[in-house]
């Protein structure tokens, strides 16, 4: 595929004017900054996990986000019970095996998830898709140590098997679907020293999915949209705090011209 910067304009103007409803079941370190950038892009989050109300919240959503990242029993409850409600709805499914690979209880859970109800687009480090595709991969906590170009063939093996659009983050971002990959080079190492930046992508590819029914294209679109957003910050302040803050305003007003003039596709 080759990424089209117009039509990734065109999904950011989708999401600005239709503000799509975006359901998360994420972790407590992330919830305001993954919440913020689904603002800052034009969609309106929520923050939801209970057993009790999940269900009916995808109900009322346009795409569902689950991510592993300070996983419990009671989160567990509440991301199947979601997963099989948006799964019956055909509402997309966005899901981030943030630390797999770390520890077995990580493993068996993302799997069991991903097994009943496969997701539209799985979104991690190389670790964390190396291991989720039962390679016997070394991670750092809820950091990689591989580059992203590792775990090109686990990710190749995950988008066959779930049939899912699988998305490898690091300094160069690849998109897989089945035999076809997009890659992208555009960000900024300052990136990693933000806590919250990969489940960050993975929140904005709920956005692009809620309003572009090609999941492949919506994720690339997604990592294109993070890897601007995040270089443009970079300049402004090369430091970590800053970088969050004006990563924010970056994609607040992000252009059509900034994606056309700083889009980097590798492949
Ligand atoms: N060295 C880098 N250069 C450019 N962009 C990067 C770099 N490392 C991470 N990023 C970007 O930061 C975001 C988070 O990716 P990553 O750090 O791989 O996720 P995670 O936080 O889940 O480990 C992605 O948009 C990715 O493209
Ligand atoms: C630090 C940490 N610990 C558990 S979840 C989490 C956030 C991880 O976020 P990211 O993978 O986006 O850096
Ligand atoms: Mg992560």
């Amino acid at each position: 595929m080759q990424l089209n910067p117009h039509q990734i304009w065109r999904d950011i103007q989708a999401i600005r004017s239709a503000q799509p409803l975006i359901h998360n079941i994420t972790n407590f370190v992330v919830m305001n900054t993954t919440a913020n950038a689904l603002l800052a892009i034009g969609a309106s989050p929520a923050m939801v996990h209970a057993t009790e109300e999940v269900e009916e919240f995808v109900s009322i959503s346009q795409a569902l986000v689950v991510n592993i990242g300070t996983l419990d029993t009671n989160f567990v409850g509440g991301m199947e019970l979601a997963m099989k409600q948006a799964h019956k709805l055909n509402k997309p499914i966005v899901f981030d095996p943030v630390g797999v690979g770390a520890t077995s209880y990580r493993n068996k859970i993302s799997t069991q998830l991903i097994q009943a109800t496969p997701p539209s687009v799985i979104r991690g480090n190389a670790s964390e898709i190396m291991a989720l595709a039962g390679l016997d991969a070394q991670t750092k906590g809820v950091d990689s140590i591989y580059g992203s170009e590792s775990a090109l063939n686990a990710a190749y093996f995950l988008s066959k098997k779930y049939n899912s659009t699988v998305v490898i983050s690091g300094a160069t971002d690849f998109i897989i679907h089945q035999d076809n990959m997009v890659s992208t080079a555009n960000g900024h190492p300052l990136m990693s020293k933000v806590t919250g930046m990969g489940c960050t992508a993975t929140a904005l590819i709920g956005a692009f999915v809620a309003v572009n029914p090609n999941y492949f294209e919506a994720a690339a679109h997604a990592m294109a949209v993070m890897g601007i957003s995040g270089e443009i910050a970079a300049e402004k302040n090369p430091y970590p705090g800053s970088l969050q803050v004006n990563f924010l305003d970056t994609l607040h007003k992000l252009t059509g011209d900034d994606i056309l003039y700083r889009l980097q596709v590798t492949s």
